[in-house]
């Protein structure tokens, strides 16, 4: 089942890009301004040149707090932000010594929200590797393998860190975008995903169609033999499912004992016979749960998505047609026309 793509249409729910975001718009503004404060210490002493290239740094810190205030900057940006700050600390190193060594903290900190994590290895080593290389340099080395030693302390708990945001947000997209029962997705959460599905589908001129499946009479079931029984077919209904679906078929809970299942690359026909399998699945096995046992059916219908036409009307196809196998006497399969 796909689930790449739920994750990208899900990206209002991405706390950490959410949280970065703040982040970085307290670093360009912070950085900025502390950066300010130390151009104005290098006025007082006169020191022009290098108040100067401070002054710029800051500007352009600010700068992009202010033009990328709603949005991340692109990784380029930072990355010269990144080499700008590094180069400044090591400057500041190689005059004053350990004072220097004070900065290397809040940079390497900086690089945990800047970067997306396919490039945040890569800055986070460069940046290490300037900063070992400057201290080895230029301070002796008792005070030099210790700073490295707890700036790498600093680097592991960063990465524990980003390594707990990871496994905290894949959580919370799996929470909203599926449902607990059977753990197929959400039909509310994937709108993004359909619209890409047709996109797909309309750039490689393949076919694609979908079916809804809706249980017939399960209130009966659930008045019959209770709502944990119920629940206990509901699961067994969508394992039942999966036994039909390939790789790339999408399938969702589109509501109480209504499922519905996206098939790309799959014409009408193709289509059809899936979804004769899935109902026979269904109605020749009955469904045993401890000592009850029942059997059910189900009522569906399948539709080809037409080149131009929306997923809504798409979908309202698919559900029209299932709405005819309910209405001539259920346990059967309807095609949209
Ligand atoms: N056990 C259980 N029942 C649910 C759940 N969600 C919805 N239902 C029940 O599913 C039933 C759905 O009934 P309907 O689809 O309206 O009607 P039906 O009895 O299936 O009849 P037809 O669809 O017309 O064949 C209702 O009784 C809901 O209370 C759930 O998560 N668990």
């Amino acid at each position: 089942m796909n689930t790449a793509s739920v994750a990208s249409s899900l990206g209002n729910l991405n706390l950490w890009q959410q949280f970065r975001l703040v982040a970085m718009r307290t670093i360009y503004f912070g950085v900025g301004l502390v950066v300010l404060v130390l151009a104005g210490i290098l006025v007082a002493q006169s020191r022009w040149l290098e108040a100067g290239a401070l002054t710029c740094v800051a500007l352009a810190f600010i700068l992009t707090g202010v033009i990328y205030r709603n949005e991340l900057a692109p990784q380029w940006i930072n990355f010269l932000f990144i080499c700008a700050l590094g180069i400044l600390v090591s400057v500041s190193m190689t005059s004053t010594g350990m004072m220097g060594v004070y900065w290397m903290y809040p940079v390497l900190a900086m690089v945990f929200f800047m970067f997306d994590k396919t490039i945040f290895v890569l800055v986070i080593m460069l940046i290490y590797a300037l900063f070992a290389a400057v201290m080895y340099k230029f301070l002796p080395f008792e005070y030099a393998w210790r700073i490295g030693l707890s700036m790498l302390v600093l680097i592991g708990v960063g990465g524990v860190f980003l390594m707990m945001m990871s496994y905290m947000q894949r959580n919370i997209t799996k929470l909203y975008a599926t449902d607990p029962l059977t753990g197929f997705y959400r039909r509310d959460y994937v709108t993004d995903m359909l619209q890409q599905s047709l996109q797909r589908a309309e750039r490689t001129m393949q076919p694609v169609s979908a079916m809804m499946l809706d249980l017939d009479s399960f209130r009966s079931v659930n008045d019959k033999f209770g709502y944990m029984f119920g629940d206990e077919v509901l699961k067994e209904t969508a394992k039942r499912i999966l036994r039909y679906c390939r790789h790339h078929d999408v399938a969702l809970r589109s509501g109480g004992a209504e499922f519905l299942i996206i098939f790309p690359n799959t014409d009408i026909k193709q289509a059809s016979i899936l979804a004769g399998d899935v109902l026979d699945g269904l109605r020749h096995e009955p469904f045993a749960i401890k000592s009850m046992m029942t059997t059910v059916t189900a009522s569906a219908g399948v539709a080809q998505w037409r080149k131009g036409q929306s997923w809504a009307d798409w979908l309202e196809r698919v559900d029209t047609a299932k709405d005819k196998a309910k209405s001539e006497g259920r346990n059967r399969l309807r095609i949209a026309q």
